[in-house]
């Protein structure tokens, strides 16, 4: 409430170029401190997920494009999430070939960032209790699985019980702590 006066007061003043600068300047505080309130309230990430550089370097555009999937395709932030905490609640139907071939990528140095984040539906409980659901990315949590790593890089998508239903139906908890 308090920012938005003080941008329309700002906003009523601008008429100078001296102005305008210090019109724009003020506009970029505002927005920068708006948008960390939101960024705090809305995403609390637990602190034992590390937040990793997303390896832009080495890729053509259109094959970035086809390695997001719709669910994350707006997050950006790629975390290294233990293994442990990884709930896969159906059993996955896999390509033994494929896996194989992941797990060679995954083992090289510099390959391995050939190999997109997992999505992970981030589930927070009624008592507050981080929940971590994968459906997809069935391969490549394979191969990181029998390559013993402890973590595996993911994005969160913020997700909900009946989010859950939709991939589990009936079988789909109807409550976690
Ligand atoms: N050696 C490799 N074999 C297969 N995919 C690889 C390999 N190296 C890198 N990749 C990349 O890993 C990703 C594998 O995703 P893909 O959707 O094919 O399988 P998955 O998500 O692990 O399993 P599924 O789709 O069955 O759930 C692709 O983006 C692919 O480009």
């Amino acid at each position: 409430m308090y920012v938005c006066m003080y941008i329309y007061r700002t906003v009523k003043q601008v008429s100078t170029p001296q102005r305008k600068i210090a019109f724009n300047c003020r506009w970029r505080c505002a927005m920068k401190f708006i948008s960390h309130f939101i960024r705090v309230s809305s995403r609390r990430i637990p602190p034992f997920l590390h937040r990793i550089q997303y390896p832009v370097h080495t890729f053509h555009i259109q094959r970035r494009a086809m390695e997001t999937t719709v669910h994350s395709a707006g997050i950006k932030d790629v975390y290294d999430v233990p293994m442990s905490v990884i709930q896969r609640p159906i059993p996955s139907i896999l390509d033994e070939q494929k896996v194989v071939s992941l797990m060679e990528t995954i083992k090289g140095e510099t390959s391995e960032e050939e190999v997109p984040p997992i999505d992970l539906l981030w589930i927070t409980g009624n008592e507050g209790g981080n929940y971590y659901f994968s459906f997809g990315g069935c391969h490549r949590y394979e191969a990181y699985r029998r390559l013993h790593r402890e973590t595996i890089k993911a994005k969160l998508v913020r997700s909900t019980l009946r989010d859950l239903y939709h991939y589990m139906g009936s079988s789909a908890p109807i409550y976690l702590a």
